[in-house]
């Protein structure tokens, strides 16, 4: 089916671009060039009907012939728009056709700026803009090969009066006479301009004053000036507008795939791999006067709900626990999906009496939730939930841990590495560094320089700073690790126990049950 103007309105231009099939964008290409013709047709009529004025600017014995070969060439593209659509289902006519609906638009517009002006707007905004448009909408090697030759065009129509042959052009009359001397500094169209006012006795009883010429030039230059807006202007305005909706588009795009890298794809909570990163940011960001809590948590016999339910109906357990979940918390909370049926909770700012509070609430939410199926059946399930809690003293105590061991691990990667560039440079760098680098001549005052940063190389320094976020990482993702596999022993201890319970690591911690974790070594 055609495209028509009357469905753009609706369709949002994403959906144009990227989801139609190729001979519907091919169609909407020609639409568009129809409306292009339609706007210099309305121009032919216009200098058609006012040409008692405008035949001191226009040749209008040219302006015939174009005007017949617009209206034609707006005919054509009118029935290619139809066509293109009737043989979407054949690729090898859909490509034949593509590339005549390039050839024939690419001659008609390097006509169109042969006779309009070639270092006008018309032709910058028709080279660039169109190809632009065109590479959205039809296959992009055809429209690079077009606008190569339109690029060859422009340059050969700018050559080509200087080796003596003239070219056809709307705002230039062959000069019969000229009354001037000064004839070479009169641009074509101020020449034109003379020219026509001569013979249309412009000049009050045969004489040429300057101010007649002065008004001459003003009232030709605006015309033309006007027609190129006026060709040029609405395909620029839909070309930005179109250019400004893709990076739109694009940016939606991205968004959606982050969105999609971080996110789990069944119950739309973060994944595992996005909860424990941010897990890693907060462990290190988060205050030290707060505690700092996750909670891990398992259902209880799920794979019996999968024996007897279908796979379908543990997805909508799943998705329906993680609503659950959702709804609990506020936005410090970070919940995810960090296996098939296991939860975690990193809370940052919670104490352990909280956490176990939230930790209980949860579990009788998820007691109590019944889950109904498509099928007609409803029944409820539990989960079993371990709970630890590092207090803000201990969460102090790692992170000074891990800044020694970031602290330790570099300098001694630093005498590793490093020295040995530093010994090869040694005579510049005793030239250049101050008496303190001296330090550098063991490994020992290595690590002392590396301390104080004094007069570092700038590729060391940069090595060292990439070392040291690379460790901090390292020993952050360590540290979250080891937090979690405490929440686990403890919610080992819940299924242990008969499942449905919340178990505290730091009781089973307190009572020797559990080994103590250790952190940043
Ligand atoms: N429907 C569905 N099932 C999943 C998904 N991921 C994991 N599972 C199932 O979850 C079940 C986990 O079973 P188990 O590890 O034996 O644990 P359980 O049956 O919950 O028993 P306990 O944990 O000991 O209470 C397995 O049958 C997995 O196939 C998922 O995305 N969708």
């Amino acid at each position: 089916m055609p495209v028509s103007i009357h469905q753009l309105g609706y369709k949002k231009l994403s959906q144009v671009i990227f989801e139609w099939q190729a001979a519907d964008r091919a169609s909407l290409l020609a639409l568009f060039i129809v409306l292009e013709v339609l706007l210099h047709w309305f121009w032919c009529l216009y200098v058609w009907l006012r040409q008692d004025t405008y035949n001191i600017y226009v040749d209008v014995n040219l302006l015939y012939p174009i005007w017949l070969g617009i209206t034609l060439t707006g005919l054509f593209f009118w029935w290619m728009v139809g066509h293109l659509a009737r043989i979407k289902n054949n690729d090898q006519r859909l490509h034949y056709w593509q590339i005549v609906l390039i050839v024939v638009y690419s001659i008609y517009i390097a006509i169109v700026v042969l006779v309009m002006g070639h270092s006008s707007l018309v032709s910058g905004i028709s080279l660039v803009g169109g190809a632009m448009l065109g590479m959205m909408l039809v296959r992009r090697s055809y429209i690079w090969r077009a606008f190569l030759w339109q690029v060859a065009f422009i340059i050969v129509v700018t050559i080509i009066p200087y080796v003596g042959i003239d070219l056809p052009n709307l705002r230039q009359l062959t000069i019969t006479s000229i009354p001037l001397d000064t004839y070479s500094y009169l641009t074509y169209s101020e020449a034109t301009a003379l020219e026509n006012a001569i013979e249309t006795s412009l000049f009050p009883n045969g004489i040429l004053s300057w101010d007649n010429l002065s008004e001459l030039r003003r009232s030709s230059a605006f015309f033309w000036r006007s027609t190129h807006m006026y060709l040029a202007l609405p395909k620029a305005i839909f070309m930005v507008y179109v250019f400004r909706t893709l990076l739109l588009i694009l940016d939606d795009s991205k968004e959606e795939i982050l969105q999609h890298a971080n996110q789990d794809e069944l119950t739309k909570l973060n994944n595992r791999r996005f909860g424990l990163r941010q897990m890693q940011q907060t462990i290190m960001t988060t205050s030290t006067a707060q505690d700092y809590s996750v909670i891990l948590l398992d259902l209880d016999w799920f794979k019996n709900v999968n024996d007897t339910y279908g796979h379908e109906v543990g997805d909508q357990v799943l998705r329906e626990v993680a609503q659950v979940l959702t709804q609990a918390f506020t936005d410090k909370a970070i919940v995810s999906r960090y296996g098939g049926e296991e939860f975690l909770i990193v809370l940052p700012d919670a104490d352990h009496d909280r956490a176990m509070n939230t930790a209980e609430e949860l579990r009788e939410n998820i007691a109590q939730h019944v889950i109904k199926t498509d099928a007609g059946f409803s029944f409820q399930l539990t989960a079993s939930f371990g709970v630890y809690t590092l207090t803000h003293t201990e969460l102090l105590r790692i992170r000074q841990e891990c800044a020694a061991a970031v602290l330790h691990n570099n300098s001694s990667s630093l005498s590793d590495v490093d020295i040995n560039t530093i010994r090869k440079n040694k005579s510049t760098a005793n030239r250049t560094l101050d008496n303190k680098t001296k330090v550098y001549k063991n490994k020992q005052n290595n690590r002392h320089l590396n301390n104080q940063n004094i007069a570092m190389p700038r590729k060391d320094k940069q090595t060292t700073e990439q070392f040291n976020r690379q460790q901090t990482a390292q020993l952050c993702s360590d540290v979250c690790h080891r937090l979690i596999s405490t929440a686990d022993k403890a919610l080992y201890k819940a299924k242990d126990r008969g499942r449905n319970k919340v178990v505290s690591a730091n009781e089973l911690l307190a009572e020797g049950r559990i080994n103590e974790p250790r952190y940043g070594t």
